[in-house]
């Protein structure tokens, strides 16, 4: 007989395995009480829903022997369920060397570490974070980002659909009950009881406090929260569309985003810079939205050796380094994967249609090809008739900066048949042969 609690979590993971077609799991296990209960739990639920399993767990190294403890009880639990599981010891050094709120970091350096295990855990296939946040947790959450006037959407969106929480409506009170009745061991972590920490200062003094004059189990079951959460979720999967739409190789139209009010335009901002790998801060959001109503080609720098330019009114990022940076000359004979001043191009026999991969015909494909930088006076024989590649890049409204950088690729009888940012140059609508190739850049 499955009690209460087993038969939420089954029916919580069973609806997300269904929804995102995928049983594969990395589950976040710290040793506390929330997270050793969820993985007893989905060790028991793995059989009947058969889940692929893998636990991670992140020794901050910051509390010494207290910490080490906490990894041992994971990787010994995890070699009596029989499931696999990858620790990662961080060096109390390392935090010497980093810089803002040390949440915020530690967070960040734990989904990166889970992503990675998944990654490789799973070689590349589509898998979930299973984290064992409570009802108790979300409630901080909401709290905390009211308190710092942080974006809501966070807190009360179920964020990522890569990350599976299934115990987010159950109450800490009722772990703990559960832990004990099966005997599941777990650690404390005395630093929760610490208030040098907001979080923990919420937890310890503002939570109590108004415990004294509030019902928060109903607060939390009431319409009024779980209405914000599904509004939030639908704003947030609303949000993330919208970007995808407006997405075009990697960049922006500036007229695209000037039609939309305040609220959005900020969100896919956001967006754009969390695209490109960009951290975003409250500074480079301001000064990205700034640009958007000044004229001319415009730049500013992301961080990380990168800029955000904005050309004929495209808005794209690119590397410093690789500005104008040409492409040295080189002859291939065959299909392959070749590198070009960081780039890599990909030449295969098959075809293969995407925003990024162009097909060529085989009649266009003749070797050797040589790949190199545009050079004065080179020609595009495109449908309409010959257009110069300077023209034709204008057109495209390509930034002058990044010009020199571009592939082109071009035929033994000398015909230009790929450049980046335009693509397959087809000088006939229909020259489709039998066989096709497909070029791409990496
Ligand atoms: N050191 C750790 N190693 C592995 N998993 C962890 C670790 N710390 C936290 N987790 C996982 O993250 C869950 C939530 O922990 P906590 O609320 O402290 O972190 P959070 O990252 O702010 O929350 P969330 O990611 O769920 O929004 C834990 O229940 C556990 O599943």
């Amino acid at each position: 007989m499955k009690s209460e609690l087993e038969r939420h979590c089954h029916g919580a993971v069973e609806q997300y395995c269904r929804w995102s077609g995928s049983t594969s799991m990395v589950v976040a296990v710290s040793g506390g009480v929330d997270s050793m209960v969820l993985l007893h739990l989905l060790a028991k639920i793995q059989p009947e829903l058969k889940l692929n399993l893998v636990v991670a767990h992140l020794e901050h190294g910051l509390r010494g022997e207290e910490s080490r403890a906490d990894a041992r009880l994971v990787i010994q639990t995890c070699e009596r369920l029989g499931i696999p599981c990858y620790a990662r010891f961080v060096d109390e050094h390392f935090w010497q060397r980093q810089a803002g709120n040390f949440q915020d970091k530690a967070r960040a350096l734990r989904y990166t570490f889970f992503r990675q295990v998944g990654t490789d855990f799973f070689s590349g296939r589509a898998f979930a974070i299973a984290t064992a946040m409570t009802q108790d947790d979300c409630l901080e959450k909401i709290f905390m980002d009211i308190l710092r006037g942080r974006s809501l959407l966070g807190s009360l969106s179920h964020q990522q659909p890569d990350t599976l929480r299934p115990l987010r409506t159950i109450s800490k009170e009722a772990l703990i009950a559960y832990a004990t009745g099966q005997q599941i061991s777990w650690r404390e972590d005395t630093s929760n009881h610490q208030d040098s920490y907001l979080r923990n200062r919420v937890r310890n003094q503002l939570i109590p406090l108004l415990r004294e004059e509030f019902d928060f189990q109903k607060s939390i079951q009431s319409r009024f929260i779980t209405d914000m959460e599904e509004g939030m979720t639908f704003l947030s999967e609303q949000l993330d569309a919208l970007f995808a739409s407006l997405l075009r190789e990697g960049s922006l139209r500036v007229s695209d985003l000037r039609q939309l009010a305040s609220f959005p335009q900020r969100q896919i901002c956001l967006r754009f810079l969390q695209h490109h790998g960009i951290p975003p801060s409250e500074e480079k959001l301001a000064l990205f939205i700034r640009l958007l109503t000044t004229k001319g080609t415009r730049s500013m720098d992301a961080g990380g050796g990168r800029q955000l330019v904005i050309a004929y009114e495209n808005i794209r990022v690119s590397d410093h380094n690789a500005v104008a940076k040409p492409v040295t000359p080189l002859t291939v004979v065959s299909c392959g994967e070749f590198s070009l001043n960081g780039k890599q191009l990909r030449l295969t026999q098959f075809t293969s249609q995407s925003e990024k991969r162009f097909s060529l015909p085989a009649n266009l494909v003749i070797f050797p090809l040589i790949i190199r930088s545009r050079r004065p006076g080179d020609t595009l024989a495109l449908p309409g008739g010959h257009v110069k590649l300077k023209k034709a890049l204008i057109d495209r409204k390509i930034p002058r900066q990044i010009r020199d950088s571009l592939v082109v690729v071009e035929n033994r009888a000398s015909q230009i048949i790929f450049v980046e940012g335009i693509g397959a140059i087809l000088p006939r609508k229909n020259c489709s042969d039998t066989l096709e190739y497909t070029v791409e850049i990496l």
